[in-house]
């Protein structure tokens, strides 16, 4: 590798490749790579250009960001792909590496790393250190209600909440809260359910709401229908003890009426512009009641915040640098 890595970000003008652009582009110890503007389309630039840097950052629709792949012929090309098309794939490393003891090595040694989905991001965050420390079985049939900021969906929903931002006065609607998915199976459950290690899909019901950026991820655990319930300390312990010494993946402490606005709160935009999933433990131990709720910036640790951390370890530079 040269001493400055060269870096092409293809998809450069969307939501997740825009961010990732204005972050980068702030560094020196980096080069990066643009296409010129009437060639962002074109599959030969394309080409070229992602043969001919160190690492390309795919910042694409998933049929795109497979067609990128394609492309790939030179096996000292890294790929960091930031759409859902390659995050259960064979010979991909999933990009999340703070999930599993020996992660980050995986993704630093790899070719191709997959950067985690947002919302999955929040679910693995909470849900992975009890199913692998055993706390929940892994049959646990995990429900997820989450809600992201209409940032999540890119480009085209970004751009129907500002038209009717613009227009609101004139008496124009769109949903300040909608619930979607509901014909079940949405494109992150497949990712959800590998990555837990839960061996049956979560129940996952997404919703959007009238904020730009910022996401809360919600897993409802009644303990009662386990065999020997765990209290909530217990739980909270067992996922801060997983993460312990992590910079971007904080586990709040428990049960801290502080940690809510006006004491009731908890606010889905508090951790924008960072890098950080909090991670939150609320419980009943008499109603033997819990829930499990990550917090996370959807275009932060959720998208273009991950891609510069999983880019930095698999550069083997720090992995917080710009961060
Ligand atoms: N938004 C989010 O919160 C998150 C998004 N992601 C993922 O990141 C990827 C990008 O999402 P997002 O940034 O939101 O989407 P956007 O729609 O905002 O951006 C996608 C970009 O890709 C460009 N593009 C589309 N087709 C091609 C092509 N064939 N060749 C080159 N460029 C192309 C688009 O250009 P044009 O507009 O001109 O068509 C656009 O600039 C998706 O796969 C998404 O799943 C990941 C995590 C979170
Ligand atoms: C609000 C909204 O529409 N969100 C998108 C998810 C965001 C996204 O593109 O998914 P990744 O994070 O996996 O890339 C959706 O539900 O399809």
């Amino acid at each position: 590798m040269t001493s400055k890595p060269k870096i092409f970000i293809d998809g450069e003008s969307g939501t997740t490749g825009l961010q990732i652009y204005s972050r980068l582009n702030q560094r020196d110890d980096l080069e990066l790579v643009s296409i010129e503007a009437s060639k962002r389309k074109d599959s030969t630039e394309r080409a070229k250009l992602i043969n001919a840097v160190d690492v390309a950052i795919l910042c694409l629709p998933d049929d795109a960001a497979r067609e990128a792949v394609g492309y790939v012929n030179n096996d000292k090309v890294k790929i960091l792909d930031a759409s859902t098309a390659y995050r259960t794939a064979d010979g991909w490393v999933y990009g999340f590496p703070e999930l599993n003891p020996g992660q980050r090595e995986k993704i630093a040694n790899a070719q191709f790393v997959s950067n985690p989905g947002c919302y999955p991001t929040g679910f693995l965050a909470c849900i992975r250190p009890l199913v692998a420390k055993g706390l929940l079985r892994s049959n646990f049939p995990a429900t997820v209600n989450a809600v992201s900021g209409y940032s999540g969906g890119g480009k085209n929903l970004i751009q129907q909440y500002e038209t009717f931002h613009e227009k609101q006065a004139e008496g124009k609607s769109l949903y300040p809260y909608g619930i979607y998915g509901l014909e079940f199976g949405h494109k992150h459950v497949k990712e959800m359910c590998q990555h837990s290690g839960l061996s049956a899909p979560p129940l996952f019901v997404p919703a959007v709401g009238d904020f730009e950026q910022g996401m809360l991820v919600q897993i409802p655990l009644p303990l009662w229908i386990l065999d020997n319930p765990p209290s909530g300390k217990v739980i909270y312990e067992a996922i801060a003890e997983y993460y312990q010494g992590e910079k971007f993946v904080q586990v709040a402490p428990y049960q801290e009426p502080t940690l809510l606005r006006d004491g009731k709160f908890l606010d889905a935009m508090a951790m924008n512009g960072t890098n950080i999933v909090q991670v939150f433990v609320f419980a009943n131990d008499s109603t033997k009641e819990a829930l499990l709720v990550a917090r996370l910036d959807n275009l932060g640790k959720g998208a273009s915040g991950a891609a510069i951390q999983n880019l930095n370890i698999m550069l083997g530079f720090p992995e917080d640098l710009g961060l």
